[in-house]
């Protein structure tokens, strides 16, 4: 296997007074031109995830461990300005809401001509190179779509701006938050078919979030499901859908909506995510799992491989007729 591009390991991110943890020892790689997928419930901690990786944590959240890896260089040991320029450069986001991340007042054609700009590329060249970019992002009218303001244009032609942007810095790395979220369904149906184009084309690295795993089944390579801030299982996706070995895993999937099943009956997953202040002692999954055993409420399950490219963090994993012990703490 190749060198992965970006490692994360031992990745753990703290409220600033250092008690309670949002993140903890989260570690992944992903190899290049990989699509890795990252699901879990809201408040599972993905949008802290991407951000750590970006370098853009809020105040509020500290990294108190962990190493990011971007093609063999630590981006944690390196000072803010020169991991702010990794990030123009070699990293790119995209957003739920593309509005937050798109400068109201700026023509959304200079918002990528200031990315290709930085590059040292000549204003001309970069003016034309900005309608290619719209063309590639399937942008209609490209030459007349430069010149207009981020609130004309509508949700999904502001996500395409915002994929652009992403790829005039010709990134190592793109990180995917929520992308289509906030968009019809139709609308997000294209911006996943183009993600999807441009990544394959493009050879793209991925980190793709979404908490919706049809999404996934659509885009990802391999997928780390997200749990109250801990790693609970990551695999190839064929896995994850066809012998998942976490509970929470299966219970994800057992809640994606099915066309047939009848009105009102969709399958949500009972009890909440414990909240970051009150984590309990053992697995965090514990409370909602209908596999639970005694230990799991006092041991805290460690990420163990259950196969070859598959590890849960789960003490008796499915398939395994006794709990595992190198799973426990
Ligand atoms: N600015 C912040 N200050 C303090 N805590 C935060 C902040 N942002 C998020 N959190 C907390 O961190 C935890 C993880 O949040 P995060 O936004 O990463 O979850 P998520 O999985 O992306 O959820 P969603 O799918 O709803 O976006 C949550 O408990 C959240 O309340």
């Amino acid at each position: 296997m190749a060198r992965p591009i970006l490692e994360v390991k031992g990745l753990t991110t703290t409220l600033a007074g250092g008690t309670i943890t949002i993140l903890e020892d989260v570690s992944f790689g992903l190899q290049p031109g990989e699509v890795l997928g990252v699901v879990g419930e809201s408040g599972s901690g993905k949008s802290m995830l991407a951000l750590s990786v970006m370098g853009l944590l809020p105040k509020a959240v500290r990294r108190t461990a962990g190493r990011i890896v971007l093609d063999g260089e630590d981006l944690a040991a390196l000072s803010p300005d020169r991991w702010r320029e990794r990030r123009g450069s070699d990293l790119a986001m995209i957003f739920q809401e593309p509005m937050t991340a798109l400068n109201p007042v700026m023509r959304v054609g200079d918002q990528v001509a200031e990315v290709l700009r930085r590059q040292g590329i000549p204003a001309k060249k970069a003016r034309q190179e900005t309608i290619n970019l719209f063309r590639k992002v399937e942008i209609p009218s490209p030459e007349q779509r430069v010149r207009g303001y981020p609130h004309e244009l509508s949700g999904g032609m502001r996500q395409r701006v915002m994929i652009a942007i992403a790829l005039a810095a010709n990134p190592k790395v793109l990180i995917a938050d929520e992308p289509t979220t906030a968009l019809d369904v139709t609308v997000q149906a294209q911006i996943l078919d183009l993600l999807r184009k441009l990544q394959k084309e493009r050879g793209l690295s991925l980190v793709f979030i979404t908490h919706d795993l049809g999404v996934i089944a659509e885009i990802a390579d391999r997928v780390l499901v997200l749990y109250a801030g801990r790693v609970a299982e990551i695999a190839p996706v064929r896995k994850i859908f066809d012998n998942p070995q976490h509970p929470y895993t299966r219970a994800l999937l057992a809640s994606i909506p099915e066309i047939d099943r009848p009105r009102g009956r969709l399958v949500t997953i009972e009890g909440a995510v414990p909240s970051i202040g009150a984590m309990p002692k053992g697995c965090r999954y514990a409370s909602r799992c209908p596999f639970r055993r005694d230990i799991c409420e006092q041991e805290s399950p460690r990420l163990g491989l259950v196969s070859s490219d598959q590890a849960a963090a789960c003490v008796q994993p499915f398939g395994f007729e006794k709990p595992q012990e190198e799973a426990l703490a």
